[in-house]
C-alpha cells in the first residue's frame, strides 16, 4: 500500500545546519545546551532547519540510547521555533537503525535520513536500496532521505543508480543529502527526481556549484556559524546576482582553506563553534581528538576577519 505525502508536507529547501552534539567536559550528553543552541541558530544565524545526529553530531560514536535522548530534546526545543528537524538514524546495524527510525516517528521528527553502513558495505545500488527500504519500513509515514557521503563511508554507489525505481521500494522517499564532490552524478540525479523530492547539497565550500545544477537546498556543518552569510548567498543566487553569490562562496573557501591547513576536522569544527557561539559543547568523543587551543584561536581570528558580521 502506498502512503502518499500529506498535502501539508512541505519540500525541504534552504539552509539546514548539521548540529554538533553538546557534551560535558567529561564526555556525557549535555542536554541543557540544546535549548540555547536552537535559539542561537534561529536568532543569530537565521537558520530554522536542523539535521541532528549526523556526521557533525558524531552519531556513529554515540549509543542508541544517547541518540534517542538527543533526538527527543532537539525536537522538543525546536518545536514552535524551527521549521524542520531531520533526525539521522543510520547505524552499522539495521536493527539499531529501525529502532531509531521508529523512535523518530514517536517523537514527531519531521523526517529521517540514513547514511549507508560502512563496515560491511552494500556492494551495489540494489543492496543499498534494500537496506534503506528495511530502515524506512520501520517509520513508513516519515519523509525519508538518503545521506550520500562517500568520502567517509567509502560507499561509492552512484546516486543516479540508487534512485532508479526507489519510489516503488520506499514510498516515503523524499530525496537525498548529497555530500559528494561528483557533480556529474549530482546533475544526472535530477532527471530521476519526483516533484515532492529534494536534492540537497552537502559540501559547503562548493554549495554554489550545487545550486547552479538545481539543488533545492544545502545541509552542512558550517551553517552553524556562517548561516547568516549563506542565507545571503541563497537569496543573491535566487535573484541572479552571481557576483555577490560567488563573493560569499569564495569567502568560505578562503576560510576553510586556511582551517584545513591547520587540520580542520569535526573536533576542530566543534571548538570553532564553541568560540564563535559561546555555547558549551565540550570536546568531541574519541577517536576524535580535542582541538588544541592555539589552533582554535587562530582559526577564530581568520573567521572574524572574513565574517565580521556573523
Ligand atoms: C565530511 C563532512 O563532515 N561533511 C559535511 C556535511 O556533509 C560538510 O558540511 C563539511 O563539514 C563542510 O563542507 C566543511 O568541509
Ligand atoms: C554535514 C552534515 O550533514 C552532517 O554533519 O551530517
Amino acid at each position: 500500500m502506498e502512503i502518499m505525502a500529506s498535502s501539508s508536507e512541505k519540500l525541504l529547501t534552504g539552509l539546514v545546519a548539521a548540529t554538533f552534539t553538546p557534551l560535558t567536559e567529561e564526555g556525557e550528553i549535555n542536554i541543557k545546551e540544546i535549548g540555547p543552541y536552537v535559539d542561537y541558530l534561529t536568532e543569530r544565524q537565521g537558520v530554522t532547519k536542523i539535521f541532528v545526529n549526523g556526521t557533525t553530531g558524531e552519531s556513529m560514536s554515540l549509543t542508541v540510547a544517547e541518540r534517542k535522548l538527543l533526538a527527543e530534546e532537539w525536537c522538543k526545543k525546536a518545536k514552535g521555533k524551527m521549521d524542520h528537524v531531520v533526525v539521522h538514524v543510520g547505524c552499522m546495524s539495521l536493527k539499531d537503525s529501525q529502532d531509531l527510525a521508529l523512535h523518530a516517528a514517536q517523537i514527531e521528527a519531521d523526517s529521517i535520513a540514513v547514511i549507508s553502513p560502512s563496515f560491511f558495505k552494500p556492494k551495489n545500488a540494489h543492496a543499498l536500496r534494500s537496506y534503506l527500504k528495511a530502515v524506512a519500513s520501520a517509520a513508513p509515514n516519515l519523509p525519508f532521505y538518503y545521506y550520500h557521503i562517500p568520502s567517509i563511508t567509502g560507499v561509492n554507489v552512484l546516486v543516479r543508480d540508487l534512485l532508479v525505481g526507489i519510489e516503488e521500494q520506499i514510498p516515503s522517499f523524499r530525496g537525498v543529502k548529497f555530500s559528494g564532490i561528483d557533480l556529474m552524478d549530482f546533475g544526472l540525479s535530477f532527471s530521476l527526481m519526483k516533484p515532492n523530492w529534494s536534492l540537497l547539497y552537502g559540501v559547503d565550500e562548493q554549495m554554489l556549484s550545487g545550486l547552479v545544477l538545481g539543488a533545492d537546498g544545502a545541509v552542512g556543518s558550517t551553517y552553524n556559524y556562517v548561516g547568516c552569510q549563506f542565507n545571503k548567498l541563497l537569496s543573491a543566487f535566487e535573484k541572479g546576482e552571481l557576483v555577490e553569490a560567488r563573493t560569499i562562496q569564495f569567502k568560505l573557501q578562503d576560510f576553510l582553506g586556511s582551517a584545513m591547513k591547520l587540520g580542520f576536522d569535526v573536533g576542530v569544527n566543534k571548538q570553532l563553534m564553541v568560540e564563535v557561539s559561546g555555547l558549551s559543547l565540550g570536546p568531541p568523543r574519541l577517536p576524535l581528538m580535542p582541538c588544541h587551543p592555539d589552533v582554535a584561536v587562530s582559526i577564530k581570528q581568520k573567521y572574524k576577519s572574513i565574517f565580521p558580521q556573523c
